[in-house]
């Protein structure tokens, strides 16, 4: 099988890229693909518990991304290859490029373009997640557009329900599009129990207004953090067989 990836790209930070990514990840596992994660450039990153730890390419880790440990944590990806999945781990609430800069870190950018798509030639499929929203800054005068048009991959869009989500996952689309972005799919993720009425209508607005199939709603999830549990339970809101088809162009 060629070996594939897929770009996440949100409306918005927090809108569900990482926990969506996961569930995405672990159906992909379950469904018979190696799957490979990468979230390359990471803020919000937290001292490790254990201070310092080494990976297996002995690269020095003493911040933890906890998007890039979800992303493991889902498809069973062991600590040692941290670095495979997250490069840059930075502190701070701000987007990667403020964090680099306040860290003194120097991004290599073409580098990180490279090792993501070197990641996607080792696993029959990848997912590759940004940060925040579509043109977060990411180093210098490169944003995420930048390094998802680069890597040239089918992406889907996570949209949250709420009112207003018709409007960003519009301007979302239309931009990436406006940008080299090939964007397949929408998976809307509401995490805050949407009104059913409001949420079925802002579905059908962003299919209308988009012409992007909506290949899944997830409601809030509230079972318990078991692998097996969620993936059942995600399994219930997305088609994964018909997603990777519309997604990926094959069988
Ligand atoms: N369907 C869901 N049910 C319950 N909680 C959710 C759901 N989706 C996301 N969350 C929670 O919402 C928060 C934000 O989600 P997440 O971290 O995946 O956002 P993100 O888009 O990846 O943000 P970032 O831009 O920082 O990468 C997290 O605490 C996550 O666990
Ligand atoms: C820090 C946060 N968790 C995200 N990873 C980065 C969000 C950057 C947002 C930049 C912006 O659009 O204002
Ligand atoms: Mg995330």
């Amino acid at each position: 099988m060629k070996q594939l990836g897929i770009s996440i790209i949100g409306t918005d930070t927090d809108v569900g890229k990482t926990f969506v990514t996961g569930l995405l990840g672990a159906m992909a596992q379950d469904d018979g693909f190696s799957v490979g994660m990468v979230k390359p450039v990471s803020s919000s990153a937290v001292p490790f518990p254990e201070c310092i730890t080494m990976d297996e390419d002995n690269v020095r880790n003493d911040l933890e991304s906890k998007d890039a440990t979800y992303l493991m944590q889902s498809v069973g990806i062991p600590e040692s290859r941290r670095h495979e999945v997250n490069p840059y781990a930075l502190a701070g609430d701000y987007s990667p490029r403020l964090a680099a800069e306040l860290a003194d870190v120097v991004i290599d950018y073409d580098d990180v373009v490279r090792h993501t798509l070197d990641v996607v030639s080792r696993y029959d499929l990848t997912f590759v997640e940004g940060a925040g929203g579509i043109t977060t800054p990411l180093y210098g005068d490169k944003t995420f557009t930048d390094f998802m048009a680069a890597i040239e991959l089918p992406t889907i869009m996570i949209a949250d329900g709420r009112l207003g989500s018709i409007n960003r996952a519009v301007l979302t689309c239309e931009y990436a599009k406006a940008h080299g972005i090939f964007v397949k799919a929408i998976i809307v993720n509401d995490t805050t129990l949407v009104d059913p009425f409001l949420l079925k209508t802002n579905i059908e607005d962003m299919e209308r207004y988009t012409g992007l199939p909506v290949a899944g709603a997830l409601p809030p999830y509230q079972g318990p953090n078991i692998h097996s549990v969620r993936l059942g339970w995600g399994r219930s809101f997305i088609d994964s067989e018909q997603l990777w088809k519309t997604v990926l162009d094959f069988r």
